[in-house]
């Protein structure tokens, strides 16, 4: 288990993490979420005793990081894939770890084939791929077998087939009794993956429970309700029998309704006693994702603004509104840049391409497309028709994972690679 007390970090007059106390427990995967900058990387070092807390403390097992004997052996990490020596292929990256915490070589191949890069095991790791880099680092948090694993996040640069493997291989640790603490970005991936969620903003803890109850917590269920779309006066008429009868009505972005605070046969009346007639009426749960969304929202440090494309549009006209954009028909009024290999005037404009409807300056409604007009397929030069064994094996292999080999030695291998920055506290990168 994990138990974090009052953690706090400071770097400098930056508080990264503040008065933190969560615990992990075995036999479930736990969730690391929190937006970027919130302080999950930082609290991941100080379990790992890669950055010392300003306050509180974090032990595992009951002990620091650094005083928990033979460490290799009771606690794996991903923390950065990136933090190997690229000039070492990946079998050498993974003897180098392996010899430091006195594990046999031939647990070097087993993990290799586990994280399905034995057929490249003996090439230099700085060609690999993101995805090869992390499943690589995944191979060196197993490497100890260890009864604790941390990822950060694991998934970053799997292709499908690589997710699933690390959702699987996640849960079989879990299943294992092993406790699996991890890092993501893809609510829908949680969901998926983990049974408990430690939630975090701007450094503080904002939830720890299941993640059934995050998002009953969290989140409002709804119906959702369309009216025929050649009839919009139905769904006018619709929206304010609704309102009415105290729902509370906002419209979907396909022109559906999403209807708060009524059960879905009380909506189902007022639609029949309004003589509406009705194409979908749904019950809709939320997601994990909306859920979040939802708890997060308050603490969200870095938020985008719309690309208003300053300078690629003709002057608006006194006195005229900017025009709204209609999902899936791109930026009103933009003048999309012609497609590679057509230069030149905008392809819309082009004998035998079909008109998009003109915007309000005259230009094309979306950027040269007309929604639903067909586009014709290309051909893939990169089509495979062979399925690579290698990953193949990987997607088989998870179950087997951290159950096989026992090596009988010592210390640990975390984060990254000796000599590797990633064994440094960032500030002293
Ligand atoms: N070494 C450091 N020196 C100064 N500030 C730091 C240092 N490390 C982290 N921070 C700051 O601490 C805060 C938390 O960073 P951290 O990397 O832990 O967040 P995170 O939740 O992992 O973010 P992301 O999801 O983007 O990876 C950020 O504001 C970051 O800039």
């Amino acid at each position: 288990m994990i138990e974090a007390v009052g953690l706090t970090k400071r770097y400098g007059d930056k508080t990264a993490v503040y008065n933190l106390s969560f615990q992990v427990r075995p036999g479930a995967v736990t969730g690391f979420l929190g937006p970027n900058g919130s302080g999950k990387s930082t609290t991941m070092r100080m379990i790992l005793g890669l950055d010392n807390p300003t306050a509180g403390h974090v032990t595992i097992g009951g002990y620091p990081y650094r005083m928990l004997p033979n460490a290799a052996r009771q606690v794996g990490a991903l923390l950065d894939a990136k933090a190997v020596h690229g000039g070492r292929s990946a079998r050498n990256h993974l003897l180098s770890l392996a010899q430091l915490s006195g594990i046999p070589a031939r647990r070097v191949d087993e993990v290799l084939g586990v994280v399905g890069l034995h057929e490249v095991a003996r090439r230099r790791s700085k060609g690999f791929s993101l995805g090869m880099g992390q499943r690589l680092g995944i191979a060196a948090a197993l490497l100890g077998d260890p009864q604790v694993l941390l990822f950060d996040e694991p998934v970053n640069g799997l292709d499908p087939e690589g997710i699933l493997w690390v959702r699987n291989l996640m849960k079989s640790l879990a299943a294992e009794g092993r406790t699996v603490f991890v890092s993501s970005h893809l609510m829908s991936e949680m969901a998926l993956t983990a049974d408990h969620l430690i939630v975090i903003g701007r450094g503080q803890l904002l939830s720890d429970m299941s993640v059934k109850d995050f998002i009953s917590a969290n989140s409002a269920d709804f119906a959702r309700v369309r009216t025929p779309d050649t009839e919009p006066r139905q769904r006018e008429k619709l929206s304010a029998a609704l309102t009415a009868a105290g729902a509370r009505v906002l419209p979907e972005q396909d022109g559906a309704l999403r209807v708060t605070g009524l059960p879905l046969p009380r909506v189902s009346d007022i639609a029949h006693e309004a003589g509406v007639r009705l194409w979908e009426l749904s019950p809709h749960q939320a997601s994990l994702e909306e859920a979040y969304m939802r708890m997060t929202q308050g603490v969200v440090d870095y938020r985008s603004t719309t690309d208003q494309r300053e300078g690629f549009h003709e002057p608006l006209p006194l006195g005229t509104q900017p025009p709204v954009p209609v999902p899936g028909q791109g930026q009103p009024g933009w003048y999309a840049p012609p497609p590679p290999g057509q230069g030149g005037p905008h392809p819309a404009a082009a004998p035998g391409v079909p008109q998009a409807p003109a915007g309000p300056y005259g230009a094309p409604g979306a950027s040269g497309a007309v929604p639903g007009a067909p586009v014709a397929p290309a051909a893939n030069p990169y089509a495979r028709p062979v399925p690579r064994p290698g990953r193949e094996a990987a997607a088989d292999a998870p179950p087997a994972v951290a159950a096989t080999a026992a090596p009988a030695a010592t210390p640990a291998v975390p984060a990254g690679p000796a000599g590797s920055d990633v064994t440094k506290p960032e500030d002293a990168r």
